[in-house]
């Protein structure tokens, strides 16, 4: 692997308040350019910065398979720190980064070492971990996290070749996205916050079929084998990450409709890992008690089949959590204020935040059901999480804090 271009510049670019110092950063990266066809184009970017250490940014790993609700997630998350997410202006048209005024989104898929001729070569997918780039994933999020730019490479989705890199500004909340945030432990180490979507295998199918045969022509046949293609190493590389995650989305055909196989009705649990500094797992009723709860009738309105929430302290890998749970689907969105009144701990900023965040985006996919509502309510709790993070830091407590 030859390194054709190296080069050095200098920046200046830090997130330090005016009453903290900071030194001149250097950042220094080389890049292969060997050919884009089926090989690594980019061997790393070497970062030689100092920088203040006030206002770091608070690193988030979201992780899911592709296809299962990360976009919708990220859009809803940035919508709740206020302001729209955009590519970087004036870059890369196919970027995969999403930059708002408090949050930063990058695409894991960004570090594939192999493209999509590279990894048809070799025969392994982009789930495998010998065609993704974790050295690099490893030193760049490090880097960010430290307060430096990095110069983070581009996987093209349009092309499947790897662009050329883009600069990343270290902002105050940086989002790792993708299929790999806790596969590697150094990257994992470097999480404040982790969250893992889980898509049962019938609705990743419904999903899948909804968007890919309408929105993008592709066959049942050929969905079905991409989805059994990927399988193995979803199974081996992807899934295990769930463990590591302080909150699991968890996605289930419904048990509300006996032998449902449409996919439409939904059962969505939130798995809350006790335990985790600056995160207070929501409760229903009554914290660690055990409760089922059916709230159709005067108050919410409700059409076949129904809504039933359950709420209790269980076990997931070993670990202590809490589980609130929503199987079926809301009729009208503004009476979610009955619901939103008999949680707890949602970290909002307002009596009927949620529910105000679910109308504003009632066109996402999931707004009627538990994915909307729980996405909802963990980006609540990663602003909670922030607060109190950079309260800390400044060395107040925070309101939630001192509640
Ligand atoms: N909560 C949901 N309810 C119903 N459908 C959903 C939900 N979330 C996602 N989908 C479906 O899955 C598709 C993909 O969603 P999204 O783009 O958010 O996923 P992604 O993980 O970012 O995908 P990719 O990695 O392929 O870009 C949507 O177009 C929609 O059809
Ligand atoms: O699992 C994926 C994550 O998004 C993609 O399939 C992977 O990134 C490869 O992308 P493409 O199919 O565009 O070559």
């Amino acid at each position: 692997m030859a390194i054709s271009s190296l080069h050095a510049t200098t920046s200046l670019h830090s997130p330090c308040t005016t009453n903290t110092s900071f030194r001149q950063n250097q950042v220094i990266f080389f890049t292969t350019r060997s050919n884009r066809r089926g090989s690594t184009r980019h061997a790393g970017a070497r970062t030689f910065q100092v920088s203040c250490s006030a206002d770091k940014p608070v690193v988030i790993g979201l992780a899911a398979d592709s296809g299962c609700g990360k976009s919708t997630f990220m859009r809803r998350l940035t919508s709740v720190f206020g302001g729209a997410a955009e590519p970087p202006k004036g870059g890369n048209p196919d970027s995969n980064t999403l930059i708002s005024d408090t949050t930063t989104v990058i695409c894991l898929d960004d570090y594939h070492s192999l493209d999509r001729t590279g990894r048809k070569e070799k025969g392994v997918t982009a789930l495998d971990p010998r065609a993704n780039n974790f050295d690099l994933m490893y030193e760049q999020v490090k880097a960010i996290k430290e307060g430096k730019a990095i110069d983070k490479p581009i996987y093209n989705h349009v092309t499947g070749l790897l662009d050329p890199p883009e600069l990343i500004q270290p902002p105050k909340i940086f989002v790792i996205e993708g299929l790999h945030p806790m596969f590697d432990e150094r990257v994992r180490d470097l999480l404040d916050f982790s969250i893992y979507l889980d898509i049962s295998d019938e609705v990743k199918f419904a999903w899948k079929i909804q968007r890919d045969m309408a929105e993008r022509g592709h066959s049942l046949e050929s969905i079905k084998a991409s989805i059994e293609a990927r399988k193995p190493d979803f199974d081996a590389f992807i899934d295990p990450q769930k463990q590591y995650a302080d909150a699991v989305i968890e996605v289930l055909p419904t048990q509300l409709i006996p032998d449902d196989n449409e996919g439409k009705v939904l059962r969505v649990k939130l798995i809350m890992k006790e335990g985790i500094k600056n995160f207070n797992p929501v409760y229903l009723f009554d914290e660690g008690s055990s409760i089922t709860w059916v709230p159709c009738g005067r108050k919410l309105t409700c059409s076949y089949p129904g809504i039933k929430f359950a709420y209790g302290p269980d076990t997931y890998f070993g670990h202590e959590v809490s589980v609130l749970e929503m199987d079926g689907q809301f009729d009208r969105l503004d009476e979610l204020i009955y619901v939103e009144s008999h949680l707890s701990n949602l970290s909002t900023k307002f009596y009927g935040e949620v529910t105000q965040q679910m109308l504003k985006h009632a066109d996402f996919p999931g707004s009627t059901n538990g994915t909307g509502l729980f996405q909802t309510i963990v980006g609540l709790k990663i602003r909670d999480l922030y607060e109190q993070i950079i309260a800390e830091r400044a060395g107040a407590p925070t309101e939630a804090a001192k509640v």
